[in-house]
């Protein structure tokens, strides 16, 4: 992970930019390090006759190595701005490449974990994991090595031969993160990966993530609701605007790791976290009045 800054100072003050054309990020000379890259992105919905612009406009850029999240209200297009990058979701304007390469359609590059397990419940812990593994041409030997590997990554290589239903929702993420970890995508997205579990298994999968990407040269996407997850986590904090979604302000997260209990206790972090979370009512309230005016006088 790519921290920047210092913890000792009595007042933080955080580093924002605004949600402009430029992405909302400083000029940069080193472009070679991009890793993904939003330029202009929009996405409208139509049912019938009925249209919704759910994006406009997203601009932002993700370096490789960097831990980047997205925070925003409910249904601003946090999900749809992943399922861009993953492929599944085609926007109507803009470009979206990774490594360099224009974005077409879903690519081993790049791996998703979802809040939902979404683990088959016929197979075992071995099974899923080697079941994500599928689609890759690579001798059998390397994916079980893999598959290996990863289980014990996770601290679950005891529980290879248990399904689904025998392991708690924390252990079932992990095996999750796993199959994706394993299959060695360079960018991970991840959707709420914890919304689903008691506080004390989030936090504990928190620092595993923390250390995976500490460990390894990943680049990382993390939607999620919880600003200190954020803060926790991330390097920067893309906040999002809603009706349409754009990115609104970004926050460069100024601590060091490890950042534990003791930080969250710091009056530093909570300046931190009511910045942000001024930053989204913010942009929530203007969003309520844009939605008001367009349907006329109450
Ligand atoms: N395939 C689709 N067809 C029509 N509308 C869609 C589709 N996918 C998403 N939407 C709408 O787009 C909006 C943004 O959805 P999205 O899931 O990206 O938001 P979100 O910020 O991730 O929401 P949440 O935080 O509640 O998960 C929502 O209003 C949703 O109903």
């Amino acid at each position: 992970m790519t921290a920047g800054g210092q913890t000792g100072q009595s007042t933080v003050q955080p580093v924002v930019h605004g949600g402009s054309a430029a992405g909302g990020e400083a000029q940069r000379e080193d472009k070679a390090l991009d890793c993904v890259e939003l330029r202009g992105v929009g996405k409208t919905f139509t049912h019938g006759r009925e249209s919704r612009q759910i994006l406009a406009d997203v601009n932002f850029t993700v370096r490789q190595g960097e831990f980047c999240a997205i925070v925003g209200a409910s249904g601003c297009g946090k999900s749809s701005i992943l399922r861009v990058i993953d492929g599944l979701l085609e926007p109507d304007t803009g470009s979206v490449r990774v490594n360099g390469r224009d974005v077409s359609g879903p690519s081993a590059d790049i791996g998703m974990v979802f809040q939902q397990f979404n683990l088959l419940p016929w197979k075992t812990v071995q099974e899923n994991i080697m079941f994500g593994l599928d689609s890759l041409k690579l001798p059998k030997a390397v994916k079980r090595e893999r598959c290996q590997h990863w289980m014990s990554v996770v601290g679950l290589a005891e529980w290879s031969g248990h399904y689904p239903h025998q392991l708690s929702g924390g252990m079932q993420q992990r095996v999750s993160l796993a199959r994706t970890m394993a299959r060695e995508p360079s960018v991970v997205l991840m959707d709420e990966p914890f919304g689903a579990l008691d506080a004390l298994t989030r936090r504990f999968l928190q620092q595993e993530v923390v250390r995976l990407w500490q460990e390894g040269e990943r680049t990382g996407i993390l939607v999620t609701h919880d600003i200190e997850e954020g803060l926790l986590l991330a390097d920067r904090i893309f906040v999002m605007s809603a009706n349409p979604g754009r990115i609104a302000a970004t926050v460069e997260v100024p601590f060091e790791h490890p950042r534990d209990e003791a930080l969250q206790a710091t009056a530093e972090f909570a300046e931190m976290k009511e910045h942000i979370w001024h930053l989204l009512t913010a942009e929530i309230s203007k969003a309520s009045s844009y939605v008001r005016s367009r349907s006329g006088p109450a």
